[in-house]
């Protein structure tokens, strides 16, 4: 049904001021009210003054909508919203930049928004919303309800400690991947306040999961507190539409969590001398540290601990993705030394932008060439063109391709992570000997112990990484993160969560269709009985069938990662389907993908694109951990006939002198 604009214009002036006379109202009881007992959800990063905004005018076109759909009786309503109530527009881009700018806006030159941050997510496939637009997904197959989250995450990931032959610096490199490519935006109140959902809010924003009868861990809370995610309207050109969400940061894979995604943050980072990234040096040292600042933004701290600051605001959640950090903003200031030696003439600003550039390509060369394949196994990387040329330029730019992150993504395919982070891990001395273990709690939001343990204790985590196994791909959640997840974080409180819970809930939250559509469109069979689910082992499947009713129900995060593995892979088959779809679409529809040939000005020449490609994960250990031999494979745990150590002297390196400008 189209809608004329006049009629629009007028519901959505009344929305606005409906809602805003509601929310100040209960902001204003927020205030007064500060009662100790109430307790906010502790991640809320993606958060941005543009997510706030964007959020507001997304849940008026939602109650508009909602009103429509209820006075004319359908949800398939066509019309634009008006231009007052549209947050996006067109970016006027700087001619002929060499560079990505720092928010993503202009890589593509037509769609000048594709990609940037703070705009909606796309989809692999339609929002399976119970209303059709806007409610989270909470209806079964059979008319009644889906089974509890919380309920699915004690029976299907209950904990298994069996580890596998890669490693953590593979699985805390796929977190440093995430972040670079999606934070999805929480929902905030008018001030930017996180939203506080007590067990008994009736605030629609609240989608809190029930504890239930058989969770021994929590008998002694109510709920699980969970604000939903902040609406977004779905299209930039502003159509009507479904509830979608924000993705905060640049969907590329640009390194964003080094630079930052908006300008504010991008500068913090910077020391704006010699092109160098802000670090701290200790005399008598060889390598450097990450930049600290104090409370009060720092996560469970005392008043004279100290936090660092990056280009993402997720840095500190563990010790070992600041590690990688660390490893990253080093590497940085390496490039930007030797190339203020090659070009003596270059001034801050241009060394800044080229050690940018060949950092954001030498990290898209490790993934392209190096962690994807041993993600997906061979096969699916090489059906989907994802491996790098050996000596040739990439001419397949396309600017018609959106290289936007799909919601699937966030919500569920870079997630499978959760299932590999054991429950104990350990820092290593240089000859590979773990030492000290730390159970999860104490490793995540753990930077002032990071910092205090002084400066061999970073060297040690980073050499943990490289040394230590992570678990084998299956459905097992470790305890901590399945049942006592931030226990003692919040308040002092006793509140907890479970990782498998928030997943399965964010999906739905989301709107995410279930498991089984998603096998049709990766080419395995939509499943009319559990039976048909053959690629998930027995013993899971057993678990799936206790608590879900139907194939149609399954959660699409709880289905996949039950999947067993595809050949020389960690994810299953569906997973890596999604997974590749959007890697093909981030290398094609990525302007500056450090392969791409088309446009001289802004590639590189064809010498340094061969230097790029000499680069990988074990130069960058050898380059930025202190440590003089590294296995043949980083990804991998070593071994001494498959995995052997081998010297850094004889891993190559890039040749700077390739940018010597004459
Ligand atoms: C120490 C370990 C980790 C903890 C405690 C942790 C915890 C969390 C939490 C609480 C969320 C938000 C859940 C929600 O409300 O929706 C989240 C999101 C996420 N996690 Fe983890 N995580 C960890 C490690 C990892 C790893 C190793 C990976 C992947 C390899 C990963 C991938 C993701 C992704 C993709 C998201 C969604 C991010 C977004 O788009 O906003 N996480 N994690
Ligand atoms: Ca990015």
């Amino acid at each position: 049904l189209n809608i004329s604009p006049e009629y629009l214009s007028r519901e959505f002036d009344l929305m606005a001021e409906t809602l805003s006379s509601t929310d100040s109202i209960k902001t204003l009881k927020f205030l007064q009210k500060k009662n100790p007992g109430d307790f906010v959800f502790p991640v809320s990063f993606g958060t941005s003054k543009a997510s706030i905004s964007i959020d507001r005018k997304a849940t008026i076109q939602l109650g508009v909508l909602k009103k429509l759909s209820h006075n004319i009786g359908t949800t398939k309503l066509n019309g634009k919203i008006p231009k007052k109530f549209c947050p996006f527009e067109q970016v006027q881009c700087p001619t002929g930049s060499r560079y990505r700018s720092i928010d993503g806006s202009c890589n593509n030159l037509d769609q000048t928004w594709f990609g940037m941050a703070n705009s909606p997510y796309r989809r692999m496939l339609p929002p399976d919303y119970d209303d059709n637009f806007d409610s989270p997904r909470t209806k079964a197959a059979n008319g009644g309800s889906l089974p509890n989250p919380r309920t699915i995450a004690i029976n299907v990931h209950e904990p298994n400690f069996t580890t596998s032959s890669t490693n953590n610096l593979f699985l805390f490199f796929g977190q440093a991947l995430d972040h670079d490519v999606t934070s999805i935006a929480s929902a905030l109140n008018i001030n930017g306040f996180p939203i506080s959902c007590t067990c008994d809010s009736k605030n629609p924003i609240c989608f809190n999961i029930p504890v239930p009868e058989e969770d021994f861990s929590n008998r002694d809370q109510k709920c699980f507190n969970f604000p939903r995610s902040a609406a977004s309207i779905a299209s930039f050109d502003c159509e009507l539409g479904h509830r979608e969400q924000l993705n905060t940061v640049t969907h590329f894979i640009d390194l964003s969590y080094l630079y930052g995604s908006d300008i504010q943050n991008a500068l913090s980072t910077r020391a704006f001398v010699r092109g160098f990234l802000l670090a701290v040096r200790i005399p008598g040292v060889k390598h450097e540290f990450l930049p600290f600042r104090r409370n009060p933004f720092c996560h469970r701290m005392g008043p004279t601990d100290r936090c660092f600051v990056t280009g993402d605001a997720r840095s500190e959640s563990n010790s070992f993705l600041t590690a990688i950090h660390t490893v990253f903003l080093r590497q940085h200031n390496l490039i930007a030394i030797k190339l203020s030696k090659v070009n003596p003439k270059w001034n801050d600003e241009q060394l800044f932008q080229e050690t940018r550039k060949i950092m954001i390509s030498i990290n898209q060369h490790i993934i392209y060439n190096q962690w994807i394949p041993v993600l997906i196994g061979r096969e699916i990387y090489e059906k989907y063109q994802l491996e790098p040329f050996s000596n040739a330029f990439f001419m397949g730019y396309d600017k018609t391709q959106d290289p936007g992150l799909f919601n699937e993504m966030a919500t569920a395919v870079l997630r499978f992570g959760h299932t590999l982070i054991k429950h104990q891990m350990h820092k290593a001395h240089t000859n590979y000997s773990l030492f000290e273990k730390s159970t999860t709690d104490q490793f995540l939001f753990a930077s002032p112990k990071y910092f205090k343990d002084g400066i061999e204790t970073q060297e040690n985590y980073m050499r943990g990484l490289i040394a230590e196994d992570c678990y084998i791909p299956s459905p097992a959640v470790n305890p901590v993160l399945n049942h006592n997840l931030f226990e003692g974080f919040v308040g002092g409180g006793t509140h907890r969560f479970s990782l498998p819970a928030l997943n399965i809930q964010r999906g739905r939250d989301h709107g995410l269709p279930s498991y089984n559509k998603y096998r049709s469109i990766c080419g395995l069979k939509k499943a009319e009985f559990f039976d048909q689910f053959t690629n998930i082992k027995p013993e899971f499947l057993r678990r799936i069938r206790k608590v879900y009713n139907h194939p149609d129900d399954v959660d699409l995060w709880v289905g996949a990662v039950s999947e067993i593995p595809v050949k020389g892979g960690i994810i299953g088959e569906t997973f890596a389907c999604i997974f590749a779809e959007q890697f093909k679409r981030l290398k094609i529809g990525d302007r500056f993908y450090y392969e791409n040939g088309q446009d001289p000005s802004i590639g590189f020449k064809f010498e340094q694109l061969k230097e790029i490609k000499k680069f990988s994960i074990e130069r960058l250990i050898c380059n930025t951990v202190n440590i003089d031999k590294v296995q043949k494979n980083a990804f991998f745990v070593p071994h001494n006939i498959f995995n052997p150590l081998k010297s850094c002297d004889n891993i190559s390196d890039m040749d700077l002198e390739k940018w010597k400008e004459f």
